[in-house]
């Protein structure tokens, strides 16, 4: 049992007073500054909080994110800067319009700068400038999919992008990206300290793999299964409409299968979910391919959802292929897999039609659903919040429905994976009646 208190980085005591109206009493009907001992429980379970206290132990718990009533910056003398780093997911734009607008609106911060092409912008031999942002240029972003900053993968040198900091007199990062781009934030973060200098580093997790621990969720996932969902129900109608049809829907997912599993929730017309976390067999007993026979002879159809990382141990091991930022490139398994089943039904003379379908990237490049809009604009407003208070080295998370600041180190040492004994996969394999084994 962790019971780990996280405490947040800080770059000194805030002495100025918030320029926000709020209250410091209840039942005035003004919402309240958060005070700095107000936390939120990790594990809300009653039988866990029955243990920790019959111990005398304090639960994990984690800083609840919020307005401060003092903040550390003045806004007439702060700038910020904004980057956008790793792969595309729904609503970077929101947050990015999110961030300008709470920092000029709210607090009174004129200068913000949108670094472009990810962690690269902060290297000057790339020559990409800065983008000026204010609540003009940012009203209608979050009508478009993408990043309006442009993205990029690959190392670029910590001392280098700090020297651009400094240079430029940025008193808060924001950096909005995945695992890389938090790990990135955090040794950016390490070299300001360093150095002294007056610059809060913030994350805000972006990834529609949803694989950043300790958190309920990432911002941009809940579209993309979304967008998952007509496609699962239109592979069923090619699955139904053939005799024996077979369906494979590949996902993105690339260590973690929540996209796989929560769209084939949200479309419970899949038989079969094959996720990362899973190590399943083809041949055999057990395997995929005798349970996909007997499906068939009941059914007639069937659709698989696979993730793109699932099965990676079915190919010949083969020399590891990596994008520029060390990510391991998966071999496509939704190709192995229809390759695979039309031999074996070809084999035991079993007439089947598969048919192959890739979503891809397009499940990522949408604008945000309604959902996730509301999730994005208020990740954005907590972050600048935590900014101005003058807090550092953190992301901004949604933990048990609340908002709260994670050292950033905390949530980039694991990967969030589906547990295999949890009850959400156990919800997933209810809804398709997964038996074989796995
Ligand atoms: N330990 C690190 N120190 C400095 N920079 C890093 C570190 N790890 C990753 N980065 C940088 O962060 C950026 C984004 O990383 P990466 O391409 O892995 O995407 P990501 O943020 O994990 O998003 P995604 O979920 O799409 O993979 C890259 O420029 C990468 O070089
Ligand atoms: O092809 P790209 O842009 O490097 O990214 C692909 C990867 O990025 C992700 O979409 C995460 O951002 C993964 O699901 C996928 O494996
Ligand atoms: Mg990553």
């Amino acid at each position: 049992m962790n019971h780990k208190n996280f405490k947040i980085h800080s770059l000194g005591t805030p002495t100025v007073q918030s320029p926000l109206q709020l209250s410091k009493t209840k039942g005035d009907g003004v919402f309240n500054f958060i005070s700095e001992d107000d936390r939120v429980l990790h594990d809300i379970s009653t039988s866990n909080l029955k243990e920790y206290s019959s111990d005398h132990i304090e639960a994990m718990s984690m800083e609840k994110a919020g307005p401060r009533e003092k903040v550390f910056f003045e806004a007439k003398e702060t700038t910020a800067g904004i980057v956008t780093c790793g792969g595309l997911s729904p609503g970077i734009n929101n947050v990015i319009r999110g961030i300008v607008m709470s920092l000029h609106y709210f607090y009174g911060v004129q200068k913000i700068l949108g670094v472009p092409y990810g962690y690269e912008g902060l290297i000057p031999k790339y020559g990409h400038g800065f983008i000026k942002l204010t609540p003009e240029h940012v009203k209608n972003i979050h009508e478009f999919g993408g990043t309006i900053l442009g993205s990029s993968r690959g190392a670029q040198s910590v001392p280098d992008m700090v020297d651009t900091i400094e240079k430029n007199k940025i008193n808060m990062l924001f950096t909005i990206g995945g695992d890389g781009t938090l790990k990135g934030a955090d040794a950016i973060g390490e070299e300001i300290r360093k150095r002294n200098i007056n610059c809060a580093v913030i994350g805000i997790p972006k990834t529609i793999d949803n694989d950043i621990n300790l958190i309920d969720k990432s911002f941009g996932f809940e579209t993309a299964f979304d967008i998952a969902n007509p496609i699962i129900k239109d592979a069923h109608n090619e699955a139904t409409g053939a005799y024996n049809g077979v369906a494979i829907v590949k996902l993105m997912g690339r260590d973690s299968g929540f996209i796989a599993a929560s769209a084939a929730l949200s479309m419970p017309v899949v038989n079969f979910v094959l996720i990362p976390e899973m190590s399943f067999e083809l041949e055999g007993e057990n395997g995929l391919l005798e349970a996909l026979k007997n499906r068939l002879l009941q059914k007639k159809h069937a659709v698989i959802v696979v993730a793109e990382g699932a099965g990676q141990h079915l190919f010949n091991a083969t020399e590891q292929q990596k994008d520029a930022s060390g990510n391991v490139l998966h071999k496509d398994i939704g190709i192995l897999l229809k390759n695979k089943i039309n031999e074996y039904f070809k084999t035991i003379q079993h007439p089947i039609t598969v048919k192959y379908i890739d979503p891809s990237y397009i499940i990522r490049s949408a604008p945000a659903n309604a959902n996730d809009s509301v999730f994005c604009t208020r990740l954005a407003h907590f972050a600048v919040h935590g900014a101005m208070a003058g807090k550092t080295r953190f992301v901004v998370g949604m933990l048990n429905g609340k908002f709260v600041h994670i050292p950033i180190n905390e949530v980039t040492n694991k990967r969030k994976k589906i547990d295999l004994e949890g009850d959400f996969w156990y919800s997933v394999r209810e809804s398709t009646g997964q038996l074989f084994k796995i």
